[in-house]
């Protein structure tokens, strides 16, 4: 056999094996992969593809008028030559993840390049196109090539430590834990001190970067989702991450105490019925009011002003199931419910300033809850949706604030457990999947942390307030 041939064979086998090994390697070193195969072969594509793609989405912007006469004829038509966007693809900063811009020409808004998403998604075959407008007269696409939300190395059992590798790289960066996922330090909002306490890591986004509950940015939240689609899961993150902090933790669970009790060691106060509730928003108020008396002395507007020896802790109130609240058959229930709705709203509408934050998970808001209900939300700035089970769940929680983004809680399937669609500090919605943890781990940890239960004197002086 002659050298060359001999060469030919080899590099024939050399392709061959690399073939059969690729899956193999893109598991094993996938940041490497990404680099030297993944991405030069995506920003290939996506060089190749956009001007015709730009052509096809109606991204283009004609020269002239369109329109030409032809003889005597008036002819109206797209120009062939339209002019086509400028495409900027960033160099990848995480695995299998790739920024682009887009700089919008005169005429052009970004909701065209928003609807062109899923055609971007098809034409580079990648999981999914996000195109978001942070800035006038730009659009920025984020490239996510596989679902990072299923990804292996996100995967519930190993998200704990995923995070944790996380927030060791932002501590050796010099920023504070939470900053991390919120872009460079100039991009940041300056948090009253103290206030990072409320800053709360979920699980991971769809842009591979930590989901944190940011309570100081958006003081309240409304989680739905249909049952076993991962509320109480997200609810024992919440918990599992604010017990070791200086944070009071307050349940109202009108399930009978099923999802919340466990928590109580660490619970400075648990209502477990409509009345118990009753009087434990009651105290609540009355606290409210005796921080805007502190304020007052001290001549400031917010809790978060007052000095760090006298600032009262902050308060979590978390009520599972609000339905329950508002599904009463009764006069005296309806009377109950009625009075909670009202509390619960003055505790949204004063609570950022004077430290009280509410977490109202259900598996329904909708409207025939009655109009208290439509009220309370309205104050739940930050919404987080699971899998539903009716539209109107999807409407109720995403669709007053971002009716884009309802088609996409409504397309999460039954297997994607604990995956939600979230709002977040900046105003922008995406999917982000909470960390798994298991009951035994909550149990563990508000047992370990049960020292740290700060005492709510409204609360303690209440006689049959289903106190832990
Ligand atoms: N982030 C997650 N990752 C993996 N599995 C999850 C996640 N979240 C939830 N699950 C799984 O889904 C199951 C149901 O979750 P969960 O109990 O949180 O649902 P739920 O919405 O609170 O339901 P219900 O309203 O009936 O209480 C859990 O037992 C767990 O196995």
């Amino acid at each position: 056999m002659s050298s060359s041939a001999l060469f030919l064979w080899g590099v024939l086998l050399v392709a061959v094996s690399g073939l059969f090994a690729a899956p193999a390697l893109s598991r094993r070193f996938p940041r490497m992969w990404w680099c030297v195969v993944g991405f030069p072969v995506l920003w290939l594509r996506m060089r190749r593809t956009w001007r015709r793609l730009a052509r096809e989405c109606d991204l283009t912007v004609m020269r002239g008028s369109g329109s030409a006469l032809v003889g005597r004829l008036a002819v109206k038509g797209r120009e062939l030559d339209a002019l086509v966007p400028h495409l900027v693809v960033r160099l990848p900063r995480k695995a299998r993840r790739v920024s682009a811009t887009v700089r919008l020409l005169a005429g052009q808004t970004p909701a065209e390049f928003v609807k062109a998403g899923e055609a971007m998604a098809h034409a580079w075959r990648v999981h999914a196109v996000r195109v978001t407008s942070r800035e006038r007269g730009r659009v920025d696409l984020l490239v996510s090539a596989t679902d990072p939300l299923m990804d292996p190395e996100v995967a519930p059992s190993s998200l704990g430590a995923y995070l944790a590798r996380l927030k060791a790289a932002a501590v050796a960066r010099g920023g504070l834990w939470g900053r991390f996922g919120q872009g460079s330090k100039a991009d940041v909002p300056v948090l009253p001190e103290g206030a990072s306490v409320l800053m709360v890591r979920l699980g991971v986004r769809e842009d591979a970067w930590p989901w944190v509950l940011d309570m100081a940015a958006v003081p309240h939240w409304l989680i739905t989702g249909a049952t076993g689609s991962g509320k109480s899961n997200l609810i024992n993150a919440v918990v599992v991450e604010l017990a070791p902090r200086p944070v009071a933790l307050v349940g109202v669970d009108l399930k009978g105490g099923l999802e919340l009790a466990p928590y109580r060691p660490r619970l400075s106060a648990l209502a477990t019925t409509r009345a118990e509730t009753v009087g434990v928003l009651d105290g609540l108020c009355k606290l409210l009011d005796t921080r805007m008396g502190q304020c007052r002395e001290w001549g400031v507007r917010s809790i978060w002003d007052l000095p760090a020896l006298v600032r009262p802790v902050p308060v979590v109130v978390i009520v599972d199931e609000v339905a329950e609240l508002y599904l009463a058959v009764d006069k005296a229930g309806k009377a109950e419910a009625a009075q909670c709705s009202v509390m619960l709203i003055r505790l949204a509408q004063l609570g950022r300033a004077l430290g009280f934050h509410l977490i109202i998970a259900g598996q329904r808001v909708s409207a025939d809850l009655g109009d208290g209900v439509t009220a309370l939300r309205a104050q739940l700035g930050g919404r987080i949706c699971h899998r539903v089970s009716d539209p109107g769940t999807a409407v109720m929680t995403l669709g007053d604030l971002y009716p884009e983004a309802v088609d996409a809680a409504q397309a999460i399937t039954p297997g994607e457990k604990g995956v939600a669609i979230t709002t977040d500090a900046e105003g922008m919605w995406l999917r982000a999947r909470a960390v798994y943890t298991t009951s035994a781990a909550v149990v563990e940890t508000v047992e370990q942390f049960a020292h740290l239960r700060p005492s709510l004197p409204m609360l303690d002086q209440m006689a049959g307030g289903g106190l832990g």
